[in-house]
């Protein structure tokens, strides 16, 4: 389980995340939007220790993440929007199998979650390409497969079908439905409902680093439009 209790995120005095109060149980499918700038990114960069509250707790599991962030990293994946500083090998195939193998896992282990994680973004065949040569759209994708051969407990994507054309997206909506159906967390962020509100549990908005809807996607909807989120057939 997640828990925010109280968060507030300061950049040099100017809020981001203003007292948010979150639960998330195991195993939740939760879309986290808002209009830019409003505090979306900030507040799951500390559900794995990426950030320090100015004030307020993140638990993980029941455990303060300034305690142990390191836990914290193998319990909540993450994969960014702008993968820029992301990667840690040369290769394709070396970056995603980086993080299986600082778990200590087998080879047999390690080459399993590769191969599924790089055929869940359409990157299967790519293992020897060098990263300097993928293109902005294959590079967010091998962020997610970073994230996904972690295999964690909760995966937070931010911002993940943006650089992704129609099968690639429908590829990767196809597996974040098998991960949640067997019983991954979900915390996907994005200012556009329109691939995921079928398949989520909740929805939660955010507005100048405040909550403003915490609801069910089919009563989330008509409050959405209001803070500028794209819902389907609108
Ligand atoms: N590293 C930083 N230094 C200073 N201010 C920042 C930094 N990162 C974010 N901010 C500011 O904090 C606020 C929240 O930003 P954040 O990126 O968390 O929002 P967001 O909802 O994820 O936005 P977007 O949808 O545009 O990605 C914004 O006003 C932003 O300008």
């Amino acid at each position: 389980m997640l828990e925010l209790d109280g968060l507030i995120h300061e950049y040099d005095g100017a809020r981001a995340v203003d007292g948010v109060s979150l639960t998330i149980p195991d195993g939740e499918f939760l879309v986290l939007c808002g209009p830019n700038g409003s505090g979306k990114s900030t507040l799951v960069r500390h559900l794995n220790g990426l950030l320090e509250p100015d004030a307020g707790r993140v638990l993980v599991d029941g455990v303060d993440v300034s305690d142990a962030p390191v836990a914290a990293r193998t319990t909540v994946g993450m994969a960014f929007q702008e993968p820029r500083d992301q990667f840690v090998a040369a290769t394709v195939g070396g970056d995603v199998r980086f993080g299986p193998e600082n778990l200590g896992l087998d080879h047999e282990e390690i080459d399993r979650r590769a191969a599924n994680a790089l055929s869940a973004v359409g990157l299967d065949g790519r293992e020897d390409d060098r990263i300097e040569t993928l293109s902005g759209g294959e590079r967010e994708r091998l962020a997610v497969a970073g994230a996904l051969a972690m295999e964690p407990s909760h995966l937070v994507l931010d911002e993940p079908f943006t650089g992704l054309d129609s099968p690639a997206r429908e590829r990767l909506l196809a597996r974040l439905r098998d991960l949640h159906a067997d019983g991954t967390g979900l915390i996907v962020v994005t200012h556009d409902l329109r691939y995921l509100l079928d398949d989520a549990d909740r929805v939660v908005c955010l507005a100048d680093g405040e909550v403003v809807v915490d609801a069910s996607p089919g009563d989330a909807t008509e409050k959405l439009t209001e803070y500028g989120v794209r819902v389907p057939g609108r």
